[in-house]
């Protein structure tokens, strides 16, 4: 385990005015420790470097959303990291701890598929090195064509290795308000899609439960993988 290192975050978000700390059911508090042991399973994975990567659900009782805090070692998260939003992205809840009460830089983003895939109830992002070098590679294509391979059964809804899976690439930029209309037009050009890239930056996917996310998560990066392997050793 990392030594937490408390340097300010680089990407700053929004000030946020909250006045309540985050009000946990036995039910709610169930799901946030889920999340969280996935989230820090990625850190061992490497899957999310550097304080990089974030992490949301939304119960399906409720309604109400959670989103991991922007800037720190998600290797280290635990449900005190959590930040309670709504759906159109504004904080009800912060944790009580002060330097842990911005969310995700990326918030915006988790607030597009959970408004556009009504049926998501959770949200991974990961920074890994094949989702970044195929980001790249497939950039002028558009879109990641994973196929024939028996992993995409994985995937929600695809019951053969006779399947096409598209995972669309957008543009990196740091102008959430436009990236979250190309994800949104990403979303309607791709209905079928389990997950999008940002290109040279990382992956985001999700499912109808936070185990659902994690499988669609395991099984795209490892098909990530196998695919830049397979065109290393095609070349
Ligand atoms: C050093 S990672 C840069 C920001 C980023 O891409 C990311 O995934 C983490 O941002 P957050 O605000 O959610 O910590
Ligand atoms: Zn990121």
């Amino acid at each position: 385990m990392w030594e937490e290192i408390t340097e300010p975050a680089q990407t700053v978000p929004q000030a946020i005015q909250t006045t309540r700390s985050v009000v946990w059911t036995e039910e709610l508090l169930a799901q946030a420790d889920l999340l969280c042991a996935a989230a820090r399973e990625c850190s061992r994975r490497g899957w999310v470097p550097a304080t990089s990567g974030n992490f949301s659900f939304r119960d399906a009782e409720t309604g109400r959303i959670f989103i991991s805090a922007s800037g720190f070692d998600k290797g280290l998260i635990t449900p005190n990291d959590l930040l309670e939003i709504d759906v159109a992205c504004r904080v009800l809840a912060a944790p009580a701890d002060p330097g842990k009460g911005k969310p995700s830089a990326e918030t915006k983003l988790h607030g597009v598929i959970y408004r556009d895939r009504p049926q998501t109830g959770a949200i991974f992002h990961v920074h890994t090195i094949w989702n970044t070098l195929l980001s790249d590679r497939y950039a002028a294509q558009g879109a990641v064509p994973l196929e024939n391979y028996e992993l995409l059964k994985a995937l929600s809804g695809v019951t053969t290795h006779e399947h096409r899976e598209q995972v669309p690439i957008l543009e990196n930029s740091q102008e959430y308000n436009g990236l979250s209309k190309e994800l949104a037009a990403a979303l309607a050009n791709y209905p079928g899609a389990h997950g999008v890239l940002l290109r040279r930056h990382g992956l985001y996917t999700w499912g109808e439960s936070i185990a659902g996310a994690r499988r669609h998560l395991e099984a795209l990066e490892f098909l990530f993988e196998v695919e830049w392997r397979r065109l290393g050793s095609a070349s």
